[in-house]
């Protein structure tokens, strides 16, 4: 059928260019090409888009550099410029860092040459006549914001990373560096010795675990207003009281705020919004958060009932690859809790049967948690049972 116009007259044929393809610029060339392409009135040839003011360029970024199009790393520079008004060298490096991972910039090497002075104002200070110390303890510096990103200065052009021990750069990333320096309460520390006997009986139980350094999965259950929260802080403050790591994360942002150093797992463990079967978190092996999680000797998971079995499933998964071990969760002691007698999944416009099977109870997990932990038995560090 011939569509015709508003005018009521028939549409008149014309040739039609066709859409021109996506591409990232880590796609390199093809990148470069795609952008002459946007910009070069009517090219015959490859070789027409190469040649600038009677220059032939060996390459489409060549091209694109000669042409003056690399609109976007004048504005990373111009951003970095104006950074160094007004921030430390150290936020000047994060700020570096960030740039490299989300902008993209083409020439990273100009970037570095520019601000390379700027950036490492504070490591000059402190070795005053040691160029090359100066040189690799920014390049550390940035590498270890690089880290909590996922991503290290080798896979950048930068100057080669050489081992530098210096006290002033951070050997651990950000996110292990932050969970130490949460401080433990008083009034937490003494809930301890506060515990009714379920509590207690669960607080020695997987403390146990934590001792011993097995696997745990522990699924904490009770009605409203029963103490489980009360538990969590007092199993938070003494494993963080001990220098260890312990994550407190739920499922809800309100909850969150309860606990002493909690997040939402999904802030936590970086889960896509839409998670299925094959969907791991989007956390990689070598990032900040992969690490934290490799050290920590406790999870917790407050409100568990309200998330999604899948999401559930995606973390177990991710975890295991962190971890490199093929049991739940790589393997790490998981403590869940919640009420499930409070709120479920929120599935739109679900009956009650499709609302309980999209929680944890229909997960494959669900059946390998160690629910009822006021009638189990609790062993002693030398394995005999005091109970
Ligand atoms: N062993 C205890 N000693 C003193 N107070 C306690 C003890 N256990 C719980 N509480 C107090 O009881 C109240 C309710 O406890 P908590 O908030 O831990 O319950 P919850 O099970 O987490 O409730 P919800 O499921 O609604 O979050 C709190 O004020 C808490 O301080």
């Amino acid at each position: 059928m011939e569509l015709s116009s508003k005018d009521g007259g028939k549409r008149q044929k014309r040739s039609v260019i066709g859409r021109i393809a996506t591409a990232n610029l880590r796609e390199g060339e093809r990148y470069y090409l795609k952008l002459l392409l946007n910009h070069v009135r009517g090219p015959f040839s490859f070789e027409d888009l190469l040649m600038v003011n009677e220059r032939d360029c060996q390459t489409f970024k060549e091209a694109v550099k000669e042409r003056g199009l690399l609109e976007s790393d004048n504005s990373i520079s111009e951003c970095l410029r104006e950074a160094v008004l007004f921030k430390m060298p150290s936020a000047l490096r994060n700020l570096f860092a960030t740039i490299l991972v989300h902008c993209d910039p083409t020439d990273i090497r100009k970037l570095w040459d520019t601000y390379c002075e700027d950036m490492s104002e504070d490591f000059r200070r402190i070795h005053k006549y040691l160029s090359d110390t100066q040189l690799q303890c920014t390049l550390k510096s940035i590498n270890y914001f690089l880290q909590s990103m996922g991503k290290s200065a080798g896979k950048y052009d930068l100057p080669k990373l050489n081992q530098c021990r210096d006290e002033n750069v951070p050997t651990e990333c950000r996110e292990i560096i932050e969970e130490k320096a949460i401080q433990v309460s008083e009034e937490d520390f003494n809930a301890q010795s506060k515990l009714n006997p379920e509590q207690e009986q669960a607080f020695k139980i997987i403390l146990q675990r934590v001792d011993f350094g097995r696997a745990g999965l522990f699924f904490v259950d009770g009605p409203g207003g029963t103490g489980k929260t009360f538990l969590y802080r007092a199993l938070l403050a003494n494993v963080r009281s001990r220098s260890m790591i312990a994550l407190a994360t739920t499922t809800s942002g309100v909850a969150a705020t309860i606990l002493p150093g909690g997040r939402t797992v999904h802030s936590r463990f970086d889960i896509p919004l839409e998670t299925s079967e094959i969907i791991i978190t989007n956390m990689s092996k070598q990032s900040g958060g992969a690490k934290l999680i490799r050290k920590a000797k406790l999870i917790l998971w407050d409100e568990e009932p309200m998330a999604m079995r899948q999401t559930i499933k995606t973390v177990d998964r991710s975890f295991g690859d962190i971890m490199d071990v093929d049991e739940p969760f790589g393997g790490k002691i998981m403590i869940f809790g919640g009420d499930f007698r409070q709120v479920l999944p929120v599935v739109p416009k679900s009956t009650r049967v499709e609302t309980v099977n999209a929680s944890l109870v229909r997960s494959y997990l669900w059946p390998k948690m160690e629910k009822d932990l006021t009638n189990k038995k609790y062993e002693s560090k030398d394995r005999s049972s005091i109970q």
